[in-house]
């Protein structure tokens, strides 16, 4: 059996007045796969996702999901769209609504897009709090009563509920301490195999898309520059830019004055 892609970019390309954020981006996630977007802060990984969100409008460019089309505005395009794939951002602070219980917000979602009594829904929400690891107690709190590591995990849960296809993960540890990572991502890849969602996994830390995506796009003044298995790609870089973003990872002996020329070199104006 071959199976179709869940997700499929092609030329998309988004400006900003003057600003071309993104240029020509094109990539395809299988069901079950997770695909790393990396780049330094301005390449344009944000914007990409928040197209693929549907939270920006591209300029021109295609992005299906399941096979069809997700740039309509109408109500249904966006229940639609919504229903398949789900957004996990930096800090999930801001998206919970602070005077409800964080079980409250988990069901959210499901209200919306699933049939099912309030009943249905409190049984859900504690199965996704016992997945994602998170306590009944924890469960009944607000959101300010949890640490930003709980916090994350209730934004997993909620957007776990719906069973969408797809998870875009935008920054998504790069808030938490690196033993909290660590913990978060084990969360995500077990998560992964149980379930069979897929991941656009962006970052700009690449021991964290080590950790966590198969493959791998570099982005680059909002092109990409190079593709592949993550692996191959931390291993053998083949471009010049992602060399350079390699070798910017601090580690002992580090050269900062040969990582300053090389971005003179392949960047005169920085
Ligand atoms: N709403 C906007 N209006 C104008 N310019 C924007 C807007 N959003 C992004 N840009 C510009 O588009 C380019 C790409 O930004 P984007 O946020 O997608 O990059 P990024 O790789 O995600 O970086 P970061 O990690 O810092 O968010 C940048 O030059 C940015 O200034």
């Amino acid at each position: 059996m071959t199976s179709e892609p869940v997700l499929a970019v092609s030329s998309l390309v988004k400006r900003f007045g003057d600003v071309t954020a993104v240029d020509g981006v094109g990539f395809e996630l299988m069901p079950g796969a997770s695909l790393g977007i990396v780049g330094e802060s301005g390449s344009g990984k944000t914007t990409t996702a928040r197209i693929l969100a549907g939270l920006d409008a591209p300029t021109s460019g295609t992005v299906l999901l399941d096979g069809e089309p997700v740039t309509g505005r109408s109500r249904r395009a966006r229940l639609r769209r919504a229903r398949l794939l789900q957004m996990i951002f930096q800090d999930p602070y801001g998206s919970f609504d602070p005077r409800q219980s964080i079980a409250a917000s988990i069901a959210e979602p499901m209200r919306l897009h699933l049939p099912g009594t309030a009943a249905d829904r409190r049984a859900r929400v504690a199965e996704l709090l016992d997945q994602v690891g998170l306590s009944e107690r924890a469960g009944a709190s607000l959101p300010r009563d949890l640490s930003g590591g709980q916090r994350q995990r209730a934004a997993i849960a909620r957007a776990l509920g719906i069973r969408p296809r797809v998870l875009v993960l935008d920054e998504a540890v790069a808030a938490l301490d690196v033993s909290i990572q660590a913990q978060i991502l084990t969360l995500l890849d077990g998560l992964r195999r149980d379930t069979g969602i897929a991941y656009v996994f962006v970052s700009h830390d690449l021991a964290v898309v080590r950790h966590i995506t198969d493959t791998a796009v570099v982005m680059r003044h909002g092109r990409i520059v190079e593709r592949g298995d993550t692996e191959r790609i931390l291993r053998e870089p083949r471009h010049p830019y992602t060399r350079l973003l390699l070798d910017s990872i601090p580690v002992p002996g580090w050269d900062l004055d040969r990582v300053a020329r090389d971005r003179r070199a392949l960047d005169p104006s920085s």
